[in-house]
This record gives structure tokens, C-alpha cells and sequence, in this order.
């Protein structure tokens, strides 16, 4: 292929995954691979300045603007980074400084390069006034509403310290532990799950209902200031006015006077950014003085006193052997891709998820393709592409099975979901094991001193053949069994009995009906208030309860319609669970603490330890275990321990006392 056209091509397909980036969220090849490209038509356009193309990404801010929202412009355009991946261009980008700047001294601040999107606040006379996307660079989506749900946001500063107009900008973000949480619900509802938490913070912070923003956590590291006054001469000086002021600015920054102290604060930060509660992709380099940054300027698409030195993400090549179907607890089928071990990470990984027959078709798996793995915010790796080089010539693509790998029943795909189920629910083995190690989990009847080991056992001893069968359990029934001291069986069998106490929306979670996780059982019993009740509930009734939508109303009608669920809800009444409960919506004494999180250490005067944490509920605040830079209050009463005393103060938590707390209640 000749210059030119190579040229075209990279214009044309870089286009393509920005489009699907910044408008679908979508990372149809890895970051470091779309890195390389862009870099590739860089240096062509550097060769062959006369066929560069006007619409080339290399000369624009990657992002665009939606119809969803109003769009504004900014006042100062909002530019993305030049990037480098190692140490040679490192050095390249200083001399560059170096020449610039002459005999001057400089000296840089070093940042991570927080992996979200990036936001700009207004603010006028003190008050949060909008919320802004980074857009196409010169203009943004006023996504203000959806700002406003971040919780370290100020929506007010000490206007004294500031000019009258100003913007922060910073990197919004969803925590992992969020993107996690979220996943988990979307996987139990045979949802696809979000890619990563970078793509998933973008799809959010454009959601148009800014009460399930909120739901979902989002967070946020402010990192500059920007205006046409701004109170300060150097870099640094502004991050330390903007935290003094309550702005969320990340501490983990450092002053460097040199490539080396830059070198070694990016190793140091290697190991440990996968302790920070978001990804991170690399480093920013600032150069500190305003004045220099002004003089070294900018190009149409980055500052030239800055740049992003990237960390390499973590891909490997292999091979995948075969594919193999999971079968569920409700039947839903999850193909697997046993891959030839490689390394990736600091683990040997043999197995990756591909989570549902688009997923094949999307990647266009054939049998024996080389594949490209990448480990993201999540503990296990999935495939991201394919090697097509390496495809051998009549390799046979892969095809969903018609037939249970297990059981052999039919699969059937409902419309609109992504996942094919196995219907064969009374005879598939998987989905019956998996029905009673879901009843028995924590958040559901909670029976301890029995694992999985024990229910597979069971099960093919024909022992027990579902969740009720284990009340029927005595000591004969271990009878011949390897392995079961007395003392084991006696602590199975009071665990069993112990859970006869589990309050009824955790048994209803336990009967793993589809669809109904444990926020939905809970819903259900504020509505019902007893298995009978929602046994008899039609569909009107159900779909009017608030979330219960057409799925899950069916989901459930069909449970109950199934003569196999009606003989285990038999059985479980006569064991005497608990199938009803009075469950009532928790009414605020008042508000006063709404958004507010606590830590309750010591001994108090007025109150027991659980009051307190009632009379806290009972405003509207939450009441946490650990000590966190996110928390709002310490509640000390006496004899608190030192080191959390200690840790307190560290991170800067208000400590409260016992009257100072009964003062934020009126
Ligand atoms: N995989 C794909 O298909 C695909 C497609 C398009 C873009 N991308 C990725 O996105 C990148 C381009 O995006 P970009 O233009 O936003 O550039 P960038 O993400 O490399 O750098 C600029 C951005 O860094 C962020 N940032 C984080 N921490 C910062 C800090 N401390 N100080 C300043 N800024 C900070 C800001 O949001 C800023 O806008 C590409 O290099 C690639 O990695 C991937
Ligand atoms: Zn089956």
C-alpha cells in the first residue's frame, strides 16, 4: 500500500473507533493499540505534511457533542494530552522544555492520570452553577443535573478565596467498587455487563435520569483551575488552594525536579495505583510555573508545557482450545473460552469469560484463533479481539449450541435478552445444585458450615433434590458419608435450624425466582407482606408495584405457576420458615443528616451503641465501619480506641461528640 492511501485508511478507521468511543462507549480495540495508530499517522503527517487530511483526528479533541443535552461552549477549550509510552520520549519531551524556556530553571508536578472522563464546574460568586462535558473540546454537553450527584462536588466555596468567575476541571469517575456492584445485578438479571469502568463512567454521566447517576456513585479528582483571574503563580499553589477549599483533589501528586524523580514516581505508582478505588492509565507531567506554561503554549489539540506518560496495558496472546457452556442456577448459559495458559498480570490465566453468544458474534470467534486478552478493572480477563493473521484457512467458526450441555434439553433466547436458559429447570442438574447453593448464601438463609462440596455430595446421593429437602436432613441421613465428623453433622443441622429465624425477604431472595435479586425480593415484601399475598397477586397488581417491570412480573407469575415451586413452598411451610413479615418503609424522623456518613467508636451517656445508629438512619445518614478520606463524621464517645483517633485526624474527619452530634440533629 502506498503513503497516501495508508494515510486514508488510518484517517478512516481512527475516526471509526473514536466515533465508537466517545459516542457508543465502546473500545473496539485496546487503548495502547489505538495509541500506536494514531502515533503512526502522526509521524506521516509529520513525512508528508502534504497529504494530510483536513479531517484528521491528529489535529481535533477526539470527543463529540449529544442531542440529549444542551451543549455549551467554553470559555477555554478543553484539550486532550500528548502521550508517550516510555522513557526515551520522556527525555525528548523535556529537551524540548529545555529549549523553550532557555537557561530558566522549571521544575514539574506529576499527577496520575485518572482512567474516566473528563468534567468541567462552573462556578459564579461562589455557587456551582453548571457542570460540563469535555465534548468536542470547544463545545460540551451541560450535564449539570448529573454533576450535582457527586457528592465531594462543592455546590458552594468560600467566595472570598476566589474570583468572582471561575472553572475547575477534573476526571469523573466510577469508583471500581461501584462498577463491580453493578455488574454483579446485570449478570444476575442476564443483562450484558458494562466493559469497563472508564466506558461505564462515560455511558453514566450521560444518562438522562440523574436519580440512577446518583445511584451508581459517581466520584470525581479535580486537577485544574482555570479563568481569566486566577489567585495563584504556580501549579502547585492552585491544587493546595483548591483542597484547602474542599475541592476532591487527589493527594497522591508530586513535585519533580528532574526526569529521574519523574521516572522514579512513575515506577513507584505502578504497584501502587491498584490500590486506588479507580483505574488509572499512567501519569500527567506539568511543568509548575503559570508563566512558563503560557509561554510554552499550545497545539490545536494539547498544551506543550504537559504530557501523559501512559503505563502499558496488560495484554497477552493465546490460543483458545475450546469453548465450553456454564450452565447457571436459573439456566442461563455462559460460554467460557479455555485459553492455552499464558501469562498476564502476575497470574497464569487459562480461562476468560465471553459472556453470551453476541459476544462470540461480535468477536467472530472461530475454532483455534489466536486471541488478544487484556485485563481491565476486573479480576477476570476477557478477549478483546482476534488475531486474524494468525487464522488458519477453513477454521470453523463457533456456533451456539441448540442443546444443555448438561442436561440436554432445548435452549431457548426470549427476545430482548442477551442470554440463551436452559428450560429444563427440574431436571438439569447444574440449575438445581445452583438453585440450593443460592438459597443457602448469606444475603439468603444464611446456612453456615455447609459448602458447595457438601450440597454436590448430597445431591447425587440422591439425598436431597432441592432447597426444602434439607430440612428433612437428620444425622442418619450423613450415614456412610466420607468425611462427616458427629460434630460437623451437629453444626450442619443446627445451622439448618437456625435459619427457620431469617426474616421473610431474604427467604424470598433465597428461592431464586429470576430475575428477583434482593432489592427486588425486599420491594416485594414492603408490598406483600407474605408469600401468600404475592402468590395471589396478578399481573396488574405486580407491574404496579414501583420497579417491577413486565419481566419480572412474568418471572414471577411463572414460578408460581410451577406445580415443582408450589411442592417446595409446601415443604418449606411445614419446616416452619418464615413466609411472611411485616415490613415497613423506614419514615425519617427528619433530614438533617441526609448524605451523611458516620463512624461510631467509644462508650456513650445517652446512648447504646445501636440507638445511635437508629437515631442516625433515622435522619437520613449512613452509618459505615471503617474510616475512609469519604467520611463525613466520627462520633467519638469515650474510650475510643487511638488509632482510629489518630487516622481521623490524619485524613482531616470532623470528630463529633456526643452533644455535638445531638446538635447536627436539630
Ligand atoms: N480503544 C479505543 O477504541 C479508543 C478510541 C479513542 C480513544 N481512546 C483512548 O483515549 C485516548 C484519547 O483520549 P483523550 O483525548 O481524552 O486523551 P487522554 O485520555 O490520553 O488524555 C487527556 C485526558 O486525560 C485526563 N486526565 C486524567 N488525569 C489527568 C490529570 N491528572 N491531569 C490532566 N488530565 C488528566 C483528562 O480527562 C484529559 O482530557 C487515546 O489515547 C486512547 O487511549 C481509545
Ligand atoms: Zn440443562
Amino acid at each position: 500500500m502506498d503513503i497516501q492511501s495508508r494515510m486514508q485508511e488510518l484517517v478512516v478507521r481512527i475516526n471509526q473507533y473514536n466515533e465508537a468511543y466517545y459516542q457508543n462507549n465502546e473500545s473496539l480495540i485496546s487503548d495502547q493499540a489505538f495509541d500506536e495508530l494514531m502515533h503512526e499517522l502522526q509521524q506521516l503527517e509529520l513525512q508528508n505534511p502534504l497529504f494530510a487530511l483536513p479531517d484528521s483526528p491528529t489535529q481535533r479533541v477526539g470527543g463529540t457533542i449529544t442531542k440529549a443535552f444542551k451543549s455549551v461552549i467554553h470559555q477555554f477549550p478543553m484539550l486532550s494530552l500528548g502521550n508517550t509510552y516510555n522513557e526515551e520520549d520522556l527525555r525528548d519531551f523535556d529537551e524540548r522544555i529545555k529549549k523553550t524556556l532557555g537557561d530558566e530553571p522549571y521544575e514539574y508536578i506529576c499527577e496520575l492520570k485518572f482512567d474516566g472522563v473528563a468534567l468541567s464546574f462552573w462556578y459564579e460568586n461562589g455557587r456551582l452553577i453548571k457542570g460540563v462535558t469535555r465534548g468536542d473540546g470547544t463545545r460540551g454537553d451541560d450535564i449539570t443535573e448529573n454533576v450535582k450527584t457527586i457528592r465531594r462536588i462543592p455546590l458552594t466555596v468560600n467566595s472570598e478565596k476566589f474570583p468572582k468567575i471561575f472553572e475547575v476541571r477534573g476526571e469523573g469517575f466510577m469508583p471500581i467498587s461501584s462498577f463491580e456492584k453493578i455488574n454483579e445485578e446485570k449478570v444476575a438479571k442476564g443483562d450484558a455487563p458494562l466493559a469497563n469502568p472508564r466506558n461505564a463512567a462515560s455511558g453514566t454521566f450521560k444518562m438522562q435520569d440523574s436519580a440512577e447517576v446518583a445511584r451508581r456513585n459517581m466520584d470525581c479528582f479535580i486537577y485544574s483551575f482555570v479563568g481569566n483571574e486566577i489567585p495563584f503563580q504556580t501549579h502547585e499553589e492552585g491544587l493546595n488552594l483548591m483542597s484547602q477549599q474542599g475541592f476532591p483533589v487527589s493527594p497522591t501528586w508530586r513535585k519533580c525536579a528532574s526526569v529521574d524523580e519523574i521516572l522514579a514516581y512513575i515506577h513507584e505508582w505502578d504497584e501502587k495505583r491498584n490500590d486506588l478505588p479507580l483505574n488509572t492509565d499512567g501519569i500527567v507531567i506539568k511543568i509548575n510555573d503559570l508563566g512558563q506554561q503560557e509561554r510554552l503554549g499550545y497545539t490545536a489539540k494539547s498544551p506543550r508545557w504537559a504530557i501523559s506518560f501512559k503505563y502499558p496495558s496488560e495484554i497477552a496472546q493465546t490460543k483458545i482450545e475450546s469453548l465450553s457452556y456454564q450452565v447457571g442456577r436459573t439456566g442461563n448459559i455462559t460460554p467460557v473460552a479455555n485459553l492455552h495458559p499464558v501469562y498476564l498480570a502476575g497470574t497464569v490465566i487459562k480461562r476468560a469469560s465471553v459472556h453470551n453468544a453476541n459476544e462470540i458474534q461480535r468477536l467472530d470467534l472461530h475454532e483455534g484463533d489466536s486471541v488478544f486478552i487484556e485485563k481491565g478493572g476486573e479480576i477476570i480477563p476477557k478477549i478483546t479481539g482476534v488475531d486474524l493473521t494468525k487464522r488458519s484457512n477453513g477454521a470453523i467458526p463457533f456456533n451456539f449450541p441448540t442443546h444443555c450441555p448438561e442436561c440436554h434439553g432445548e435452549l431457548v433466547r426470549l427476545p430482548g435478552e442477551a442470554n440463551h436458559y436452559c428450560v429444563n429447570e427440574t431436571a438439569c442438574p447444574p440449575q438445581i445444585k445452583g438453585k440450593i447453593e443460592h438459597f443457602i448464601q448469606r444475603k439468603a438463609l444464611n446456612i453456615e458450615n455447609i459448602g458447595v462440596e457438601t450440597i454436590d455430595l448430597l445431591y447425587e446421593k440422591g439425598i436431597i433434590k432441592n432447597a426444602a429437602d434439607l430440612y428433612a436432613l437428620s444425622e442418619l441421613s450423613f450415614w456412610g458419608l466420607e468425611g462427616f465428623q458427629q460434630k460437623s453433622i451437629a453444626n450442619i443441622l443446627q445451622s439448618i435450624e437456625k435459619s427457620k429465624q431469617i426474616p421473610f425477604r431474604q427467604v424470598l431472595f433465597g428461592l431464586g425466582i429470576r430475575h428477583v435479586g434482593a432489592t427486588i425480593a425486599e420491594k416485594l415484601v414492603l408490598a406483600f407482606h407474605s408469600l401468600d399475598n404475592l402468590a395471589a397477586a396478578n399481573y396488574d397488581e405486580l407491574i404496579a408495584i414501583p420497579e417491577i417491570g413486565d419481566r419480572i412480573a412474568i418471572s414471577i407469575l411463572d414460578y408460581f405457576n410451577n406445580p415443582m415451586n408450589l411442592a417446595i413452598i409446601s415443604k418449606l411451610r411445614e419446616a416452619k420458615i418464615q413466609l411472611a413479615e411485616d415490613l415497613q418503609e423506614i419514615v425519617l424522623e427528619g433530614e438533617s443528616l441526609v448524605g451523611k456518613s458516620f463512624v461510631i467508636s467509644g462508650v456513650f451517656e445517652n446512648f447504646e451503641r445501636e440507638e445511635l445508629k437508629a437515631k442516625i438512619i433515622a435522619n437520613g445518614g449512613k452509618v459505615v465501619s471503617s474510616i475512609s478520606s469519604k467520611l463525613d463524621y466520627l462520633v467519638a464517645g469515650n474510650n475510643m480506641g487511638p488509632a482510629k483517633l489518630e487516622k481521623a485526624n490524619q485524613l482531616n474527619i470532623k470528630i463529633l461528640s456526643e452533644e455535638e452530634f445531638l446538635a447536627l440533629l436539630s
